[in-house]
């Protein structure tokens, strides 16, 4: 099993009286693809911070590879994450890095400090950067400072870090936003190609749910911090994906659901209840 998740939940601090994730199970087995689909602040990038030993649990229980992170020593848990890679939905790119030393930064975890710091001054592996650029068509930028790049190329560039990178487990989270729909779709083949090609388990955040459907082979549909479907994309219909967005965030919503009902009247069911 690459991860498995127990019946997690996630409370933050700042939002404490309302779980971000309540009683989440999920499982994926070594080489499979999962789209994360579901409204903003559906818990998509909670689930994957969780997954990459970003966030603990509140509650419940996250094993990777077959071990329980939260349940080690701290070297243990940081041994645990070279093995996965998060590519965040804002990449944390220094703006005056130039993109060669930015992409290299994915190979860190496998480097002594000697090798990452030479690397600082004169990039050791400038090839592997290359080609990882290329493949996103982004050889030229090379050298370039990353406060030149555009959005867009911001972005891809921080995937070819994943690129670089020897994980077995990669959470990508929303890789496309900023991406037109014909680079979003050669973006995204090139990221299942690469998780193929290492037989690396992907999980990853989608808003574009069309392209998650054609593209990948399970779905796992998020609102309100719970799994609403976990389901072969065939199995996945237009009505689950009409509830599954329905209100979202508006009045009405899972918030409006959880104030307290009026005297007199009966409690009011949660929307999720409501809707699956
Ligand atoms: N650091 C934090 N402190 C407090 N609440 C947080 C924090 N991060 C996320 N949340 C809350 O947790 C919930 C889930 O957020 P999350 O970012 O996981 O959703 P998401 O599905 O990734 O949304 P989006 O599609 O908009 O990126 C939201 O209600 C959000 O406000």
């Amino acid at each position: 099993m690459s991860f498995a998740l127990s019946e997690v939940s996630v409370r933050y601090a700042a939002s404490a009286q309302r779980a971000s994730l309540s009683g989440i199970s999920l499982a994926a087995q070594p080489g499979e693809q999962i789209a994360l689909i579901g409204p903003s602040g559906a818990g998509k990038t909670t689930l994957l911070q969780v997954l990459a030993c970003g966030i603990a649990p509140t509650e419940g229980k996250l094993e990777l590879f077959g071990q329980q992170p939260w349940s080690m020593p701290d070297a243990g848990r940081h041994a645990m994450r070279r093995r996965l890679f998060l590519a965040p939905q804002t990449p944390p790119l220094p703006p005056r890095q130039r993109v060669v030393t930015a992409v290299l930064a994915g190979m860190l975890p496998q480097w002594s400090i000697g090798r990452a710091l030479r690397s600082l001054f004169a990039p050791v592996a400038a090839e592997r950067a290359f080609e990882a650029l290329s493949r996103f068509d982004l050889g030229d930028k090379l050298y370039l400072r990353v406060d030149r790049l555009s959005g867009g190329e911001r972005q891809r560039c921080s995937l070819a870090r994943l690129l670089v990178s020897e994980a077995g487990l990669l959470l990508v989270d929303e890789p496309l936003s900023a991406l037109d729909p014909v680079l979003a779709e050669r973006t995204l083949a090139v990221l299942q190609q690469e998780a193929r090609d290492r037989r690396a388990t992907l999980a990853c955040s989608l808003h574009q749910v069309d392209l998650a459907l054609a593209r990948f082979p399970r779905i796992v549909g998020l609102r309100d911090g719970r799994i609403m479907f976990d389901l072969p994309r065939e199995a996945v219909t237009d009505d689950m994906i009409a509830k599954l967005y329905r209100d979202a965030g508006a009045p009405g919503g899972q918030a409006d659901m959880d104030a307290p009902a009026e005297p007199g009247q009966p409690a009011r069911q949660p929307l999720a209840a409501r809707c699956f």
